[in-house]
């Protein structure tokens, strides 16, 4: 078990995009991919430290009800692991202590947000930021530009400098509680994905390069550490050519763009946790 690249994916309670997830952390060469339900974590029967990899996938968590994956964060934050005194947030924390990666998509980084699991500035775990209503009142379901901060800590985007992925959200537009907290972001250099123009070179705030009017055209985030990643967009669902809009018109390479971010995980896991 050692030598493995452990990865799990948590599913339950409207969650639906686990076994795209599951799949591109297979395909990105991580030896394990399991998709388990919250309620097994909660039953004590599946243990975090066992895993190098924990994914929140996309979906409706409790039917976006008090705002997306708000209940859910508030169901992480209090429920307690039966047989410990452990909410499922504290063994979250220690796998994020133990230096292993967290990576949340789109209701997933709704959830690691509204946790305070990210950006964590000062590591106390406090909501600082969250994701709101799409500007154009409207849910979303468009593919997206994406420049890369070529300065971020960020460990799942290293080496890149723009990414292709499909946008499909109602609540993706990223808000700071305060302009400060918005600076610190940028200066630290942990907004990692900005929606960006065709070139991959400006980001912008113009609909539809820009589908929410997000911050600063903020995609997506990570923690100082550059171990914790959120972002809107999906990157488990261009992890193969045919997944590309014009894929019949365009001479493409068969890996699609998301799986790097995949393989970039993988990588730092090889590298670092075994
Ligand atoms: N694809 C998703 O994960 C959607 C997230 C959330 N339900 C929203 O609409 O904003």
């Amino acid at each position: 078990m050692a030598q493995q690249v452990r990865a799990i994916v948590i599913s339950g309670n409207g969650t639906n995009c686990e076994r795209e997830v599951a799949n591109a952390c297979r395909l990105a060469g991580a030896d394990v991919a399991d998709i388990v339900h919250i309620s097994r974590l909660l039953a004590g029967e599946v243990d975090l430290n066992d895993y190098h990899f924990l994914n929140f996938a996309g979906g409706f968590l409790d039917g976006d009800d008090l705002g997306s994956a708000k209940a859910g964060a508030n169901r992480l934050n209090s429920a307690v692991i039966a047989g410990s005194d452990q909410t499922l947030a504290d063994s979250i924390r220690a796998f994020v202590a133990a230096g292993k990666l967290v990576m949340g998509v789109c209701n997933g980084f709704q959830l690691m947000v509204k946790m305070g699991l990210l950006p964590s500035l000062d590591g106390d775990h406090s909501q600082t930021t969250t994701l709101t209503f799409n500007d154009g009142g409207r849910f979303e379901d468009r593919w997206t530009y994406l420049k890369v901060d070529p300065d971020s800590p960020c460990v799942f985007t290293k080496g890149l400098k723009g990414i292709y992925l499909p946008v499909r959200h109602g609540e993706g537009k990223f808000v700071t509680e305060s302009p400060g907290i918005l600076d610190e972001l940028e200066s630290r250099h942990l907004t990692v994905l900005k929606y960006c123009d065709a070139d991959y070179q400006a980001p912008t705030m113009d609909y539809p390069l820009n589908p929410n009017g997000s911050s600063a055209a903020i995609a997506g985030i990570c923690d100082p550490s550059g171990r914790l990643f959120g972002l809107m967009p999906h990157p488990e669902a261009y992890v193969h050519r045919t997944h590309h809009p014009r894929w019949t018109r365009e001479e493409l390479p068969e890996e699609g763009m998301g799986l790097w971010l995949y393989q970039n995980a993988v990588t730092f896991i090889r590298e670092n946790l075994l």
